[in-house]
């Protein structure tokens, strides 16, 4: 389904940005701040188990951030199954109003139980899914790019649905282009591309195939200079919407000459 709306609508919030962005990994808070708002993105995601425990970086990040501008996407990172991600998607709405959002219930559903890769469990999220839908939260959970699994979270509510390009910090790009594909043609919500994106052109990528936005963290936080990708990301997501709503040149296995032929000079 081609999806034109000029802002990006998830539950009943419009976003002009398309790009969200994480706040792990950053060098210094400083330079957090700075590239956060190079990104001009109106959704910054943030780990409640992190931020409660002040681990490295995440002391003063509440403080840092301008939560008059930027609304609050809770996480649920370090949550392997259902039972703790529901507790701590909790925890994130009482932060939410600590920051003054008393209306926000966002939460990014994440339960991964696997280490190694942090590929999300997938009946985990469903269930943590269900029960948050009906304590009235926007979910917006951390899939594999499955369509069927993307279809079922779609049907009990969720909000949003934000399939992997590849293993989060992996800056692998959109490995499972075709799978995305298949979850973008078929959702009535929208699709957030989120982990694995490694340069700007990835999230011009996404957003050209019709996703509705990309979440970058680790590509920006961890670049040479944060400050001048977070920029590149801003333009390359603004860039990658334009052209999908331009309405692509269709692929075509044979040439098509620049100039017309007709009326050349013959060289008979
Ligand atoms: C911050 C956050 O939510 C990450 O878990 C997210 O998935 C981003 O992944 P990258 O770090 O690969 O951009």
């Amino acid at each position: 389904m081609q999806k034109t709306n000029k802002f990006l609508k998830i539950g009943n919030k419009e976003f002009k940005s398309r790009l969200l962005v994480g706040t792990g990994k950053y060098s210094s808070l400083e330079v957090m701040q700075k590239s956060l708002i190079n990104t001009k993105c109106e959704i910054v995601t943030v780990a409640v188990r992190r931020v409660q425990g002040l681990e490295h970086g995440h002391k003063g990040l509440m403080e840092s951030i301008d939560w008059k501008r930027i609304w609050m996407l809770p996480n649920t990172a370090g949550c392997s199954n259902a039972e703790e991600a529901i507790r701590i998607a909790r925890l994130g709405r009482e932060l939410a109003k600590l920051a003054g959002q008393e209306t926000n219930n966002f939460v990014k559903l994440e339960v991964i139980p696997d280490k190694k890769y942090l590929l999300p469990d997938p009946i985990g999220t469903l269930k943590a899914a269900e029960q948050l839908v009906k304590e009235g939260f926007t979910v917006l959970p951390y899939i594999n790019s499955d369509p069927l699994i993307a279809k079922q979270l779609e049907e009990i509510g969720c909000a949003t649905v934000m399939p992997l390009g590849s293993p989060i910090g992996s800056a692998q790009g959109i490995r499972n282009a075709a799978n995305i594909a298949m979850i973008i043609a078929e959702s009535r919500i929208p699709i957030i591309i989120d982990a694995g994106i490694g340069v700007p052109s990835e999230a011009a990528q996404a957003l050209e195939m019709g996703a509705d936005g990309v979440l970058i963290n680790s590509a920006i936080a961890l670049a040479e200079n944060p400050i001048l990708m977070a920029q590149a990301f801003s333009k390359a997501t603004e860039a990658g919407r334009d052209g999908y709503l331009s309405g692509r040149l269709k692929e075509n296995p044979l040439a098509s000459p620049s100039s017309p032929l007709d009326g050349v000079i013959s060289n008979n």
